[in-house]
Parts: structure tokens; sequence; C-alpha cells
């Protein structure tokens, strides 16, 4: 059972009181919401339902992606469910996505409302933010930091996290896992540039904050699924009242939002008091409350810690992930590897490592980058956006409150558009020493679409590009073996939710020269 479909069950389920309140009460609702279709239109299509349910029993019980893709098929690329009165949207191709949420950009920027996101408070981070005058604030600051131009100032710390993980890769093999890895890299990239943490204080604590967060935001993430979304009073009744066990699960999660989105602010102030902490996005910012007084300067201080901490949680297991199922997709694909490192050796040359000026000339690695954000799509269903009002879409209805799904994952492994698609193949983009997309650059699906759009898009790119050239220059990725010797076969398995990640898979990494070893700084 999907967690949707189980939870709304269990709503169901838990709901003991007043139960002939709520049947007249669905009854009525039904018979209004027949006779609303009937006067204003119809929803796209999708799969019939049932009496008082709804679709409830037609949400994917199996990983939600390609469901969704598979119901595409039936009944077209935008497709309809309705639970107890919410429609759901979900769109399966990039032109829906791009007609919905890009082109009608101004009714379909909010997100929808939540009062367990505003019970364990995640809505500081910018992504679970309602639209409005806050989430216009954050954002324009972190594109500030985040657009093209500004990307610049951001590379010699990436190089230099990029030089540290060859050689943590290199000397813990076999010590510390290849997930965790891939976290402290990007975790000790955003903490340096967001927060000017110096290099002591970088500590796999940060990590655990984010991945303990991890249960809690998929739950919030995903359209949420708690009985006290249909009745809002609930919230104020005790914990120990019967029905309410959800209060504790609220109240964990309460916890570790609080702890991803202050432990590192802690330590920043902590290092600001010992004079160590480096100029970063924090203290630019901190630069302007210092000017402000009072109520003012406390409020300021709020929406700053917004700021790093979205940049934090949103910029960091996103990029690992992304790079994991990079070293996933090398020891499938030998004959990708091989043909990146023969470029590089052309480009670069044995007596140096990649740089970002090389970029240009990299096309095939550039296509690489592109194949790993299609290939293992790591949010797969992206954020939902929400109807603000109602509209029409060829002719169907989409009611005001809607919740808009794009289907990232499905629509960047539509057979039709990229064929075979769990193949890895850097070459969809890559034509006569080119890359060229020919309208089927993943980049401009996977981050999302409108005004919600990955402000860190540009960012996660680059850290991928500097990431992936500088192993692969170095390193032959390879396969494990067996106790005879033979290599372990790597599958990509994906795993469900807010966050996919592959499942852990084996393998080895092994020094492409001594010359190339000797190319990563021991000194850094
Ligand atoms: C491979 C890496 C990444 C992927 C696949 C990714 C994907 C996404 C997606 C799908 C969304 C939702 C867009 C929508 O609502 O339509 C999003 C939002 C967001 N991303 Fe990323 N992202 C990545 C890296 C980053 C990085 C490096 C940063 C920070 C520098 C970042 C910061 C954010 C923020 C703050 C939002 C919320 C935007 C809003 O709601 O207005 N992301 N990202």
């Amino acid at each position: 059972m999907s967690g949707l479909q189980s939870a709304l069950m269990s709503r169901i389920g838990s709901y003991s009181v007043g139960v002939t309140d709520v049947l007249i009460l669905f009854v009525a609702f039904l018979a209004f919401s027949i006779l609303r279709r009937r006067t204003r239109g119809k929803l796209p299509p999708g799969p019939p339902g049932v009496p008082i349910l709804g679709n409830l029993l037609d949400f994917p019980a199996e990983y939600p992606p390609d469901a969704y893709l598979d119901m595409s098929r039936k009944y077209g690329d935008v497709i309809s469910l309705t639970v107890f009165g919410q429609t759901f949207i979900v769109l399966n191709s990039a032109t829906a996505a791009i007609d919905i949420l890009e082109k009608r950009s101004a009714n379909y920027s909010d997100r929808p409302p939540s009062i367990v996101i505003e019970m364990t408070g995640w809505n500081w981070a910018l992504v679970l933010k309602r639209y409005g005058e806050r989430w216009r604030r954050v954002r324009r600051e972190i594109w500030q930091q985040f657009h093209p131009n500004a990307l610049g100032k951001h590379r010699a710390t990436q190089l230099t996290e990029s030089r540290r993980f060859l050689r943590r890769l290199y000397k813990d093999y076999g010590v510390v896992d290849l997930p965790m890895q891939t976290m402290e890299l990007f975790s000790a990239t955003n903490l340096t540039i967001v927060h000017g943490l110096p290099q002591k204080d970088m500590s796999r604590h940060f990590i655990h904050d984010l991945i303990a967060s991890e249960e809690g935001f998929a739950e919030v993430f995903g359209p949420s699924t708690f009985i006290v979304e249909l009745f809002p009073w609930l919230r104020h009744l005790p914990s120990w009242f019967p029905g309410m066990g959800w209060q504790k699960k609220v109240s964990g999660w309460t916890q570790e939002s609080d702890a991803l989105r202050d432990d590192p602010w802690i330590a920043a102030k902590n290092a600001m008091a010992r004079g160590e902490l480096k100029p970063s996005i924090l203290t630019a910012l901190m630069e302007g409350v210092s000017q402000l007084e009072g109520k003012e300067a406390e409020t300021e201080e709020v929406i700053v810690k917004e700021i790093t901490s979205s940049i934090y949680g949103a910029g960091t297991d996103t990029g690992a992930a992304t790079l994991y199922s990079f070293f996933c997709a090398m020891l499938i694909h030998p004959e990708v590897q091989k043909r990146a490192q023969a470029e590089l050796d052309a480009v670069v040359g044995p007596d140096r490592l990649p740089e970002y000026s090389d970029r240009s000339s990299l096309p095939y690695i550039n296509a690489i980058v592109k194949e790993v954000l299609r290939w293992h799509n790591v949010s797969p269903l992206g954020a939902s956006h929400y109807a603000m009002e109602e509209d029409e879409y060829r002719g169907w209805r989409i009611p005001k409150g809607s919740i808009i799904t794009a289907n990232i994952w499905g629509i960047l492994h539509d057979p039709d558009v990229y064929p075979e698609p769990s193949v890895f193949r850097p070459e969809r983009y890559y034509k006569d020493g080119k890359v060229v997309t020919d309208g089927l650059d993943p980049a401009t699906i996977v981050f999302g679409f409108g005004r919600r759009i990955c402000p860190g898009r540009y960012f996660g790119e680059d850290s991928l590009f500097i990431n992936i050239s500088s192993v692969l220059h170095v390193f032959d990725l390879l396969p494990a073996l067996d106790k005879s010797g033979k290599p372990i076969p790597v599958v990509a398995k994906k795993t469900s939710g807010a966050l996919s990640l592959l499942e852990p898979f084996e393998y080895r990494i092994k020094p492409r020269s001594e010359t190339a070893l000797a190319l990563i700084p021991d000194d850094l």
C-alpha cells in the first residue's frame, strides 16, 4: 500500500467518534461534487474511482512515478485522481509540465497548505513555504548567491572539497562507505560556502541531522496525509487522547527539523565568537543584520537562518545521491568510463587535475552529467505545486486548490522520448564531439518548474561536473570481486520516496596510475 493510500486508510480507520455525522457529510459532499462536475466541466481523465473513497485505492502501491507513467498510457499525459474532494493532477509529459507549471507559473507557484507542516515548523524550509512575501524574500537571497554569474566565487571551495573527496575516497576506501563519502563532500562544501565553518568544525553530526530529518520531511513533502488535515481542531487535543498517537510522531519530527535548521547555525555562531568563522553567505547576510536593532534585528536573523538552512537542507543530499548514482552507472557501463577517460587524457593530460576552465572542452563529461541527472533522478516527483485559482487546460477543469505533481521520473524514463530509458547512455546528448540535446535536456526537467524551479540548479551541475571529471581522471571504478575473484554484478535498484536513492552496491577503486594518484594534493 502506498504511503498516501495507507495513511488515508488509517485516517478513516482511526475515526471512531461521530461516524454518522461523517457519513452524512460524505454523502452530501458526494452529491455536491457530482453536481459540480456536471455543471462545471470535466477534470482531466483518470481512473474512475469508487463512491466515497474516490481514487483512494488507485494511488500506486509500488514506486508511484512508474505507475503514473503506466496510467498515462491509458488516460493520456494529464491525469486526475480525486480523494475526498481533493483533486490531484499528475503531469506525465514535458509539454504539460511546462504549459502548466512554467507558462502559468503565476497560478501554480504555491505549495499545498498543511497543518502538519505548521505544527512541525518545517515551513522554515524554502521548498515548503507557501507562496508569498517571505518565500519571495528567502528565494531572492538564495538566487543571488547561486545564479550563473555568482558561481565563480564558490568554485575555489568546490575545488578544494573535490580534492579532499578524492583523497578520502582512496584513503578511507573500505572504511567509510560511499554514500557517507558523497554526503561528506556535499556537506563540507555547503557548510563552508554557506555557513563559513572552519574545517575542524566539519562534523558528521550535521549529516546525521539531515538523515534523521528525512522521514518527517518525506511525510510533509508529499501531500500530508494526517487526520488533522481534515479536522484541524484535533491539533488541540492532548497526545494521550485516544487516536492522537500521530502527535508523538509530529513532535519527533519537530525536533529533527529544528536540529537541521539550528545545529549548523549554532556551530557558526560559536565559531564567530572564537573569531574563526570564514567569510560566507551567512557572514555577508549577518553584516546587514548588525546594522539593525531590537525586533527588526531578531526577525532578520530568523530570515538569515531560513536562508542558510534551506540551502544546506536542499543542496546536500540531492547532490550526494546524484553523485552516488554516477558511481553505480560507471560500474555498469565501463565503456562510458573509458570514453570519458580518453577525453580527459586528451584535454587535461596527465600532469594536472581538471579545472572549471576545462568544462567547455569536455563535452562527453558534460553529457555524462546530463545523463546522471536523468538516469537516476533523485527527486522523482519533484515538489507538489498548488493551483491558486481555478483554471482550464486543453478543455479540462483544474479546480482551485488542486495539488499538481510533475512526474519528473516518468517524463525522463518515457521510452518514446528516451529509448531504453534504464540504459545509461550519454550519447543521447553527444553528437560529433559536441553536446546536442535536441530539446531533450534533462536539466530542463529534473530541477522542477516555473517560479519554484530549483535555485541551486547551476551550482548543483557545477559540483557534479568537477567531481565526476576529477574522479574519472584519477581512478578506475570497478565492480567488487567475490571470494573466487569474479566481479559481483551491480544492479541499480532505486528506493521509493521524496528523495530517491540507489540501494547500496559494492565497488572497487583503483588509481589509473601512480602519476594520477600523485595529482591529489595531501596538504589541503
Ligand atoms: C542534483 C541536485 C538537485 C536536484 C535534482 C534538485 C531538484 C529540485 C527540485 C525538483 C525542486 C522543486 C522544484 C519545483 O517545485 O518545481 C527543488 C527545489 C529547491 N532546491 Fe534543488 N535540486 C538539486 C540541488 C540543489 C542545490 C545544490 C541547492 C542549493 C544550493 C538546491 C536548493 C533548492 C531550494 C532552496 C529549493 C526550493 C525552491 C522553492 O520552493 O522556491 N537544490 N530542487
